[in-house]
């Protein structure tokens, strides 16, 4: 990310973010930044923190410790760990969808899109019926949002199927039918928790393609998914979250070839990371394994960012350049921990993670 970017250029700031269950950590000091007008995701295997994260932001959970920061076109700033949650989509301007779909599936299209309005239509009438008698600035308003629906209808290429009922459309279109209610409320942060999710690869295309036209617009978006065709495809900048930690934040790119995402991604036994890390890494995986992290793009070496949950253990045995990691710890430590063995004992550089099926 560029130094040289000022604080109005970030939509939103995470720092220092917490947040526990009882004794369970799920998010673990976690500091990001999201860049205005960029598609930027959030990945991490299964119970990684992705949509604890995703509920800190939008008020669905209060944070334990933290600040999450969210900066307006217009300059104005909120405290989104201090906004009552029914103000973070009104005032704040973020909105979001679920994993699980959630559209009032006996409405027509149409019908969704404008219940997403409702509290400008409110607004409009004076919270009273004069909306009923066609007061000039309820019936502005409405058609206003008309049109939007129109506009973000056609944009989800869902148009044709306007007046259908929303539970008939495939569900992919369904998908996108979520997002485009929730562009009607015109958001500046739009997050997407998995929109990707069953979705097969025309629909995924067809995904893509109304999500670059939402970036188009200016609006930023925070995207969790698993799919890494769309992850990889669309977003300008990903953060990598294991055990609730991150444990890489670059371009796609760099968070691509990094040795501890493909570790934790991997998901393998711990006495099996070396050999995967091996057998599936390029010469650049390579080398990094037997040079240290890339501090250019990851993490850095703090223990506070590279720790597994707080029960695990990694210790440095005295064999060679073995790593003992106890059971359950974090892939990315065991990644980082015998990078930092083989700093702390130069060993000739042939000793080490040599390719032994070759590359694939
Ligand atoms: N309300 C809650 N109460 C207790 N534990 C919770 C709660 N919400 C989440 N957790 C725990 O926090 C951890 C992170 O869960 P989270 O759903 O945020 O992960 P995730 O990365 O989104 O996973 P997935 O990719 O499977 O959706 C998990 O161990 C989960 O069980």
């Amino acid at each position: 990310m560029n130094a040289q970017a000022s604080m109005s250029d970030f939509i939103l700031q995470v720092e220092h973010l917490s947040m526990k269950f009882g004794g369970l950590v799920a998010i673990g000091d976690l500091s990001f930044q999201a860049k205005r007008g960029e598609i930027t995701a959030l990945i991490g295997p299964n119970g990684a923190g992705k949509t604890t994260v995703f509920n800190c932001i939008t008020g669905f959970y209060k944070p334990t410790e933290g600040m999450i920061t969210l900066n307006k076109r217009d300059g104005s700033t909120f405290l989104l760990e201090r906004l009552p949650n029914h103000e973070i989509p009104a005032r704040a301007n973020v909105a979001r969808t679920f994993q699980n779909i959630r559209l009032f599936s006996g409405m027509t299209l149409l019908e969704n899109l404008l219940v997403a309005q409702h509290n400008k239509l409110m607004k409009a009438s004076g919270y009273t019926f004069l909306g009923l008698f066609g007061f000039p600035s309820y019936r502005q308003a409405s058609a206003e949002s008309i049109e939007l629906a129109r506009h973000w209808l056609e944009k989800a290429d869902l148009v044709d199927r306007a007046d259908d009922p929303a539970g008939d459309l495939p569900y992919g279109a369904q998908r996108r039918l979520e997002i485009a209610r929730a562009m009607c409320t015109g958001p500046e942060l739009l997050c997407l928790d998995e929109p990707a999710a069953g979705l097969n690869p025309k629909e995924s295309a067809a995904l893509n393609e109304l999500l670059m036209g939402i970036k188009g617009t200016g609006t930023s978006i925070l995207l969790i998914e698993h799919d890494m065709s769309v992850v990889m495809q669309i977003s300008d900048h990903v953060v990598v979250l294991e055990y609730g930690r991150k444990i890489s934040d670059g371009n796609p790119a760099s968070v691509r070839t990094d040795p501890r995402v493909i570790a934790a991604y991997l998901g393998v036994d711990d006495e099996e990371v070396q050999e995967v890390l091996t057998e599936v890494g390029d010469e650049d995986v390579i080398e990094q394994l037997d040079t240290g992290p890339d501090a250019a793009h990851g993490p850095g070496n703090s223990a506070s960012m590279m720790a597994g949950p707080v029960s695990d253990s990694v210790e440095h045995a005295n064999e060679g350049e073995r790593v003992t990691v106890s059971k359950g710890a974090s892939k990315a430590a065991q990644v980082d921990a015998r990078a930092n063995s083989t700093k702390s004992k130069p060993a000739p550089k042939s000793s080490t993670a040599k390719p032994r099926g070759g590359r694939k």
